[in-house]
């Protein structure tokens, strides 16, 4: 009897942004699936919501970051020391609790009059712009990348720099190819927040690297790891969120309804925002986030041993209709239920009350700003950034 090959990922968006049909077949047929992994190595796609999120909770699970020595993880900042989620249990929380007061919810409130300004100055150059511009050069990506080094303590100017770099470091790595461009990259980040931190003792102020290297005087963290968890908010911080508001824009694009709904009722944003980060999270041939049980584990009655590949697929436990209603329709008015977007358990995103601030200000005043913006080009003639994890597209040229 010849075996059914396995479901293979990446299962590809179509129209850049919509749910892979092949994802939401398998979805359907149950909460975990045996899948191949784009390195070559079999293992399991966790798709139901609930499995999911109890799965990330799991302390019989490693993060990302700590393969077991037969894997190497898709990114290379993924297992390097000082990112989060190369750590967990206490080694964890104590890098993690250096950092987090900084993206607090009081804290990130108080920046939302600056990310308004920062907003509505990159407007106001666009509005000056010949059209078409480029949306990617005039808004999606400075307003991120502006908000993030304010927080960090680096100039802005510097970001044409670090840009491309972030890139080569968030470059799919399959295990198959070459690693070296982006170790190198990665490298190359690393060196100049080194630099950039070494400046802060003679000129410190009110920023992350300023607190991070008191935690290093202070023996809370190495100057290693304290580099690594640096460069890893940079570029963490603005990767995802560039991605986000590209691809709720196209949403918006694509459904005139929805938007219209938005610009008649502004007081829907907060949901808008959820909405689009349930349907249209970043992600490009992204299926969700690796986790590696170091004992043998059962999910929804299927049993995994030890140092398995396990993928939770946070994309596609949104289509889960048994914790979403109707879950293939876009509806931003949709009576708010948790998603997954930022994942759950001790690797929450951390700065998920930064990107939803940022989310709130684009999507709560772009429409009123240029009431007439549109692509200026077909939506299939975007360019997916497809070798980029966060995703994303090379430019977004619009008219208003
Ligand atoms: C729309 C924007 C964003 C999305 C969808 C997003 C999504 C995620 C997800 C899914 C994780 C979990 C990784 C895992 O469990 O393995 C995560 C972790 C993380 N995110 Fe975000 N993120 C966004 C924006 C940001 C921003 C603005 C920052 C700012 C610094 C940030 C910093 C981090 C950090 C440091 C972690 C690791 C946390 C830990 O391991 O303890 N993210 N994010």
């Amino acid at each position: 009897m010849s075996k059914q090959p396995l479901p293979t990922l990446p299962m590809w968006r179509v129209d850049h942004i919509e749910p892979s049909p092949e994802m939401l077949a398998l979805r359907a047929n149950g909460p975990i699936h045996r899948v191949r992994f784009p390195s070559g190595h079999e293992g399991w796609w966790v798709t139901g919501y609930d499995e999911a999120k109890a799965a990330l909770s799991d302390p019989a699970f490693r993060p990302a970051g700590m393969p077991p020595a037969a894997f190497t993880p898709d990114s290379v900042i993924l297992g390097s020391p000082g990112w989060l989620v190369s750590h967990e249990g206490d080694e964890h929380a104590r890098l993690r609790t250096i950092v987090a007061p900084a993206f607090s919810n009081p804290r990130v409130k108080l920046l939302a009059q600056q990310v308004e300004a920062i907003a509505a100055q990159l407007f106001e150059t666009l509005a000056a712009q010949p059209q078409p511009a480029d949306l990617r050069r005039h808004l999606t990506f400075p307003l991120p990348a502006m908000i993030i080094s304010a927080l960090l303590g680096v100039l802005y100017e510097d970001h044409a720099f670090f840009a491309g770099l972030s890139d080569e470091v968030m470059t799919h790595q399959h295990e198959s190819g070459p690693r070296n461009a982006s170790r190198l990259a990665w490298e190359e980040l690393l060196a100049y927040i080194r630099s950039k931190m070494r400046d802060k003792r003679q000129d410190p102020g009110d920023n992350l690297l300023t607190d991070l290297l008191a935690a290093v005087d202070q023996g809370k963290a190495t100057e290693e790891e304290a580099i690594g968890l640096a460069a890893g908010m940079l570029v963490a911080g603005h990767e995802s969120t560039v991605a986000q508001i590209e691809f709720g824009l196209l949403a918006m694009f694509r459904y005139p309804q929805q938007r219209e709904r938005l610009v008649g009722d502004p007081s829907l944003v907060d949901k808008a925002v959820e909405e689009i980060l349930r349907m249209y999270p970043p992600g490009a041939g992204w299926d969700g986030i690796m986790r590696y049980p170091r004992t043998d584990v059962t999910i929804a009655g299927v049993h995994i041993p030890a140092e398995s590949k396990v993928l939770i697929g946070l994309p596609a436990t949104s289509f889960d209709p048994r914790h979403f209603d109707d879950p293939e329709i876009f509806d931003i008015g949709r009576d708010e239920k948790p998603h997954l977007a930022f994942s759950s358990g001790p690797h929450y995103c951390i700065g998920v009350a930064l990107a939803r601030l940022e989310l709130k200000v684009v999507f709560g005043s772009i429409f009123q700003r240029f009431p007439a913006l549109r692509l200026a080009v077909a939506p299939e003639e975007l360019k997916l950034r497809k070798e980029i994890i966060t995703g994303g597209f090379e430019g977004f040229p619009v008219l208003w």
